[in-house]
């Protein structure tokens, strides 16, 4: 049997690692030397005011920045221990592994069921009875199978707002990621659906490691279980959740989360 120490724990816990992360669009400096480790399996909650950088950070863990001509990026991102950053990245791959999913829903123009294949379709896969056992598995996961088993061949564009936003889920799930990126992904919802997607983040994160951006402060508190809160750029302070909300270590976080500010 092997001991383990207290550290080795940590590190195998580790699923992204953040180093000295400076983001600048054209002269504007929008991330300072963020540090930061994100655990696998849990999810963490980003906050804090309008344009300090929450969806800017998020967009660097799959390196969605790269798509902005006027981005630059320096210091290291590790990902299961390997430095996203580093030349020899396969950024197609990286976005496989690292998924997103956006404040509106974006099902594409086609049936439910397309749009669900369509990444096992472009990774490779043609196979008829394997498309329909990843996407009937897709939308169990992300809790919508029983609404659309009897419309799979129907257009996406058909379903409520909160069913697109869990299409959207599925369409991810479907490629098999690790790491779910969520920005502000119930701001477009309403309460039901905010709840339904809520719910399937704490089931889906016995799977995946999800990081979500969010303005909806008691969001933060049902749902996550490490909150980083950022202001103008800076990572301000990052901790369990329950500190965060009920005794933060730095006076700006406190301001942020009582409402004095933002
Ligand atoms: N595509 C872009 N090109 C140039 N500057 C950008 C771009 N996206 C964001 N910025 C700038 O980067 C800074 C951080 O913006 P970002 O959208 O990351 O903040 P945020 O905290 O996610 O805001 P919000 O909560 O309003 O979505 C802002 O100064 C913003 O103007």
């Amino acid at each position: 049997m092997t001991l383990m120490t207290a550290e080795n724990q940590t590190a195998e816990r580790t699923k992204i690692k953040v180093n000295q992360l400076n983001l600048y669009y054209g002269d504007n400096h929008a991330l300072h030397n963020i540090d930061l480790e994100i655990e696998q399996n849990a999810i963490a909650a980003l906050i804090g005011p309008s344009g300090c950088g929450k969806s800017t950070f998020l967009r660097t863990l799959n390196r969605m920045n790269d798509l902005i001509d006027s981005v630059r990026v320096s210091g290291n991102i590790y990902v299961d221990g390997q430095n996203i950053y580093d030349s020899s990245t396969d950024v197609v791959s990286l976005r496989k592994k690292v998924g997103m999913v956006f404040q509106r829903p974006n099902p594409f123009p086609m049936s439910i069921y397309d749009n669900i294949a369509y990444g096992p379709r472009i990774h490779g896969t043609r196979k008829k009875a394997v498309l329909d056992e990843i996407v009937e598995r897709s939308l169990q996961q992300a809790a919508l199978w029983d609404e659309v088993k009897d419309r799979l061949n129907k257009s996406a564009l058909g379903l409520s707002g909160g069913q697109q936003q869990r299409l959207c889920i599925a369409r991810l799930l479907a490629v098999e990621p690790d790491v779910l990126l969520m920005d502000e992904p119930t701001s477009a919802l309403d309460p039901i659906s905010t709840l339904k997607v809520e719910e399937l983040t704490q089931v889906l994160k016995d799977k995946y490691t999800i990081i979500i951006v969010t303005h909806n402060m008691q969001q933060a508190a049902r749902i996550s279980d490490t909150t980083a809160f950022f202001l103008n750029g800076v990572l301000v302070e990052t901790d369990k959740t329950d500190k965060i909300f009920t005794t933060p270590s730095d006076q700006r976080t406190e301001d942020y989360i009582t409402g004095r500010f933002g």
